[in-house]
């Protein structure tokens, strides 16, 4: 049997986006009271489920209660969409059949050769969770894509160029996919893994064709992102949620969500034991300045939308150096966000005026920990290894190191394995139905000034040099 189903499936080509950001259907109350009773279970308490800005909440997997738990967010994180168990689906699939247990790999996906790289960058500007907005102004969500996509291409390109001519994200997930399988094998589980990627090969929807065709019976749903955003996991979920709620087959099937797992004990460990072993190579270890390096997100994604990615963030750094010290490594630490994309703001303090600032400050010895993503990837690859390391040893830094990404760490996969197995008992039947698009009603005319003329037109003016000197020339 093959153990990895991922690119098996459709052809190469158009790079069109496959993804629909159709809106879920009505709500209706019964269900929207099954969910805001729903408790949470924590280290013997029983937590409520707090209620995101949209007054909804979601019922998923979160891993294990253990220490690494006691702080974890339960507030929903898929922005505007509620899951719950539909106890009638639930007496159709418990009739008795040879189970096959499926777990899709989410992930983001990246361009395999600079061809690549302009259809690529539309879908992942074409998603409604990238560039969020108002409903009136949907219709614009893809001419947008195409004119944002055809202008950063070439800084993009010159990126991908500069680390071989592609990202690595496809080899690498399914190398993690392959030993996943091998990693549940061992704790006696067999199941066929999938890989699903938001904006490249191969797409969330071949997974979800296949999963279909494989009459896969139990279904775990594993984003690659330890921290939820509503730009990563939620986006990803998103699409999956569509279909759930197109499809009999999907409506029926159960499913376990592991939404987020920097909390893991597993996770939190293997980090550590990569940052203590990468200290090893430097001259005075106990100098070193511990600095995680988190991908950021526009503002206005916590701010205004609800997403729970900085919080996951911040408790995330927490679990890592607490499991540091415990292990007598008291370095002093940092965090910083990188790879923002045009002159909104975004969450802060950025990785490059921090990096400035410690050289200034005089610190000498500093070790960079990427932190929201388990791969090597363009961001680790160019960004932190050759523009951000450049940047610091002009600022002052004198010794520099990264932590790599973990990769296929026999722990870290392990750990996820482990998650998979707790997550299984606990998959059922989704139905998801649409409550209320407050991001789209909510105040039209504070999102039309904060997201819609503050970020996309500002945005695409003055994101290509190219486009500002045609408008320089136009207006000279
Ligand atoms: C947790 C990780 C990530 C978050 C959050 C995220 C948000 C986010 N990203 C963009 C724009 C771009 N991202 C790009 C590449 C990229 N992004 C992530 C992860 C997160 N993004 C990864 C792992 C990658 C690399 C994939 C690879 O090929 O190796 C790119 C393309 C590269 C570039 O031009 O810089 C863009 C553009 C936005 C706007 C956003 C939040 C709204
Ligand atoms: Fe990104």
């Amino acid at each position: 049997m093959e153990c990895v189903r991922s690119g098996v499936l459709g052809s190469r080509g158009s790079g069109k986006s496959f993804a629909s950001a159709t809106p879920c259907g009505k709500s209706s109350s019964t269900n929207l009271a099954a969910c805001t009773k729903f408790e949470q279970k924590l280290h013997g308490k029983v937590k409520p489920l707090q209620l995101s800005a949209s007054g909804t909440s979601s019922l998923v997997h979160r891993g294990p209660v253990l220490k690494y738990q006691r702080s974890l967010a339960v507030r929903s994180t898929s922005a505007d969409v509620c899951t719950t168990f539909d106890e009638n689906v639930k007496g159709v699939t418990s009739h008795a059949v040879e189970e096959k247990v499926g777990v899709l790999l989410l992930n983001l996906g990246g361009p395999e050769t600079l061809n690549d790289v302009q259809p690529f960058l539309f879908n992942l500007f074409a998603d409604p969770d990238i560039i969020r907005l108002p409903r009136l102004f949907r219709f614009l969500q893809r001419p947008l894509a195409k004119l944002i996509s055809t202008f950063r291409a070439p800084k993009s390109k010159e990126g991908y160029a500069s680390i071989g001519g592609g990202s690595p994200l496809r080899r690498i997930t399914d190398e993690q996919a392959n030993a996943l399988k091998n990693a549940l094998k061992e704790k006696n589980l067999e199941a066929d893994i999938y890989v699903g990627m938001r904006y490249w090969y191969p797409f969330t929807e071949e997974a979800i064709d296949q999963i279909k065709k494989d009459k896969i019976t139990k279904l775990v749903v594993l984003p690659l992102y330890p921290q939820y955003s509503i730009s990563t996991s939620g986006s990803s979920i998103r699409v999956l949620q569509n279909i759930v709620k197109e499809d009999a087959y999907f409506a029926g099937l159960p499913i376990s969500i592991i939404e987020s797992w920097y909390q893991r004990e597993g996770y939190v460990k293997s980090m550590a034991d990569l940052i203590e072993k990468e200290l090893t190579v430097f001259s005075n270890p106990e100098e070193v300045m511990i600095f995680f390096s988190a991908h950021g997100v526009p503002l206005t994604y916590v701010k205004d939308a609800g997403d729970p990615y900085r919080d996951q963030m911040e408790d995330c750094i927490a679990l890592i150096m607490e499991e540091l010290r415990s292990r007598g490594t008291l370095n002093n630490h940092t965090l910083a966000y990188q790879s923002r994309v045009g002159p909104i703001q975004w969450l802060k303090p950025y990785t490059d005026e921090v990096l400035v600032e410690l050289g200034q400050n005089g610190v000498k010895s500093l070790l960079a920990v990427p932190v929201s993503f388990v791969s090597e990837h363009i961001e680790t690859l160019e960004e932190i290894d050759m523009e951000y390391r450049e940047l610091a040893l002009e600022s002052g830094i004198e010794n520099w190191g990264r932590v790599p990404a973990l990769g296929c760490t026999s722990s870290f996969i392990s750990d996820l394995a482990d998650a998979v197995v707790e997550a299984l008992p606990s998959a059922s039947a989704l139905t998801t139905r649409k409550v209320k698009d407050t991001d789209s009603d909510m105040d039209m005319m504070h999102y039309l000034s904060k997201m819609f003329l503050g970020s996309v037109l500002a945005f695409i003016l003055l994101l290509s040099p190219r486009l500002v000197s045609f408008f320089r020339n136009k207006l000279q």
